[in-house]
């Protein structure tokens, strides 16, 4: 890190408080701590880490929470190298190998348009109906009120027909956030698609044109830079599954609550009295020592992760890749799960040698009653999914069962009041911040980004807001 900005707060003892020890309070506060501002973090639980969530017994190592994460946010890229955890890294065997069932079977989805048009996944009538001929534009110039409320399958449907929603969107929408396109809104959910219809009208015209800009940019920025480090893409995790990363915040690589100041929210004789210069809020229900309730209820999905181990001679029709996602559609064959997770396909270490290892998902939007199923009824379920998807036989010899009753926020027709009320306080609490999944994006790595981008704020806040000396980072050693 050269040529960066610090501004040194250890003597004037500013003192930030980061509400949430999930990835967007750690990456906040980490970001806050290593510019020398006194942090302290309030969790509510007796663990950091939030969705970040890895168990290690009998030999198996899965994920409650995260499986995977993405570093198509810089601020990861930057805090990956700073944390110095590039080679815990773990890349998936065969990740781009995916499968979407369709009449009750798994089905390989080829990875570009090109390949899907010839494959046989999707009718001919959806292959021949073009978005170009389909797709009726409003007035993309102004943005009514119900434009703007514009539920993802209808945008979908309106570019690229029903038979796509049903079989492509409505599997990848519960395979990234456990809802369901009708109750997603696009400009929330994918907020760059929404703006390229806005932008140059057509997805597909304007993705072409936006990539195409973009890799002229790139281009431009690796001729200035002679040295190009060539790293493996897409997702990927970390030996010993994705809380590595929560716990490798702390500095020296001991647990990150023993490096903050950490103090549970509950313990509110504690805290009380303590004062801050600045707050970043990553939580929309706050309990008695910061109280949110003006904020409007936000809807959340719940949802069962349920994991078991079977022995490989016991698993008939074994798939090699990342996982398999079933569309709601899919429930008329008989299939009650979202979708299930290869895990030791895609992580051989995380299984000894005699046995496959696989995280699947129930509930959701799809599903909210079985999402609270008991551990013995979604055994039955679970079972009875991999039995018709991979042919497994007899009982699974390892089961566990993990539930969230609040997985995921929904983006949804209401969640403009949500993001309101968030912008209101922003501007009408001087400093007070909001980062995490509430806000731009469900993602691991979008929750950091937030997070990052908070800390960066709060620190202009603290230097405008008194009279702190700046220092050139290098030449403060
Ligand atoms: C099952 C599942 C699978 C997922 N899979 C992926 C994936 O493969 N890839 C991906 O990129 N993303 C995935 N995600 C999404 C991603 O993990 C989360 O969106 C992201 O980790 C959220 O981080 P956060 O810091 O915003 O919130 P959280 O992780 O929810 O952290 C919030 C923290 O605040 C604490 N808290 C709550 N109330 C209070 C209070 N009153 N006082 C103090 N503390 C409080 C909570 O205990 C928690 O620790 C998955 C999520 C789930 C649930
Ligand atoms: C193909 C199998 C997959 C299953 C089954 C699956 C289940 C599942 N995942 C989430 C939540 C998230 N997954 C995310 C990313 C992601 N998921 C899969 C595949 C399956 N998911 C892939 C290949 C990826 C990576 C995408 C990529 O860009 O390579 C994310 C992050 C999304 C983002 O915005 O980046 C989340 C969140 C749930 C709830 C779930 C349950 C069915």
């Amino acid at each position: 890190m050269t040529n960066k900005w610090r501004v040194d707060f250890s003597g004037s003892a500013k003192r930030v408080a980061v509400v949430g020890a999930g990835v967007s309070g750690l990456a906040a506060a980490y970001k806050l701590k290593s510019n020398g501002v006194n942090v302290m973090v309030f969790e509510a639980d007796e663990r950091a880490g939030g969705k970040l969530m890895s168990i290690s017994k009998d030999g198996l190592i899965w994920d409650e929470g995260a499986n995977t994460m993405t570093e198509s946010e810089m601020e990861v890229k930057g805090l990956l190298d700073d944390l110095g955890i590039r080679e815990k890294q773990q890349f998936p065997i065969s990740q781009y190998k995916r499968y979407v069932v369709r009449n009750g079977v798994p089905f390989l989805i080829p990875t570009n348009p090109i390949a899907l048009i010839t494959s046989n996944f999707l009718s001919a009538q959806s292959k021949i109906i073009l978005e170009p001929f389909l797709w009726k534009k409003s007035d993309s110039a102004k943005v009514s009120d119900e434009d703007a409320k514009e539920s993802v399958g209808g945008f979908f449907q309106r570019h690229f027909g029903r038979e796509v929603v049903d079989f492509l969107i409505d599997p990848f929408v519960a395979g990234t956030s456990a809802a369901d396109p009708e109750s997603l809104v696009m400009r929330h959910s994918f907020p760059e698609l929404w703006n390229l219809e806005k932008r140059y009208g057509s997805v597909i015209a304007g993705a072409i044109k936006s990539k195409f800009s973009a890799r002229k940019e790139k281009s431009a920025e690796a001729k200035g830079s002679s040295e190009k480090k060539c790293r493996q893409r897409g997702s990927f995790s970390f030996l010993g599954g994705m809380q590595v990363l929560s716990l490798s915040y702390s500095h020296d690589g001991k647990s990150a609550l023993e490096n903050w100041s950490l103090s549970s929210s509950n313990q509110d004789k504690q805290s009380q009295g303590l004062s801050f210069d600045a707050v970043i809020m990553t939580i929309t229900k706050g309990g008695n020592l910061f109280p949110l309730d003006f904020l409007p209820e936000v809807i959340y999905m719940p949802l069962s992760v349920f994991i078991t181990a079977f022995k490989k001679e016991n698993v008939g029709k074994p798939l090699q890749g990342f996982g398999v996602l079933v569309p709601s559609k899919e429930q008329q064959n008989g299939l009650k799960t979202l979708g299930t997770l290869f895990s030791s396909m895609m992580f051989p270490d995380r299984a000894p040698k005699d046995l496959f290892l696989y995280t699947t998902f129930v509930g959701g939007s799809r599903n909210k009653e079985l999402a609270k199923a008991s551990t013995d009824e979604l055994k039955q379920i679970v079972t009875s999914d991999l039995r018709q998807l991979l042919g497994v036989e007899g009982e699974p010899t390892f089961v566990n069962h993990f539930f969230w009753s609040k997985a995921f926020p929904l983006y949804g027709r209401d969640y403009d009041s949500v993001l309101e009320a968030i912008e209101k306080m922003e501007k009408n609490l001087p400093g007070f911040f909001y980062a995490g999944n509430h806000k731009g994006g469900l993602s691991v790595g979008k929750s950091i980004a937030s997070g990052c981008k908070a800390a960066e704020l709060v620190i202009s806040y603290l230097e405008n807001s008194s009279d702190n000396k700046m220092l050139k980072e290098g030449s403060s050693k």
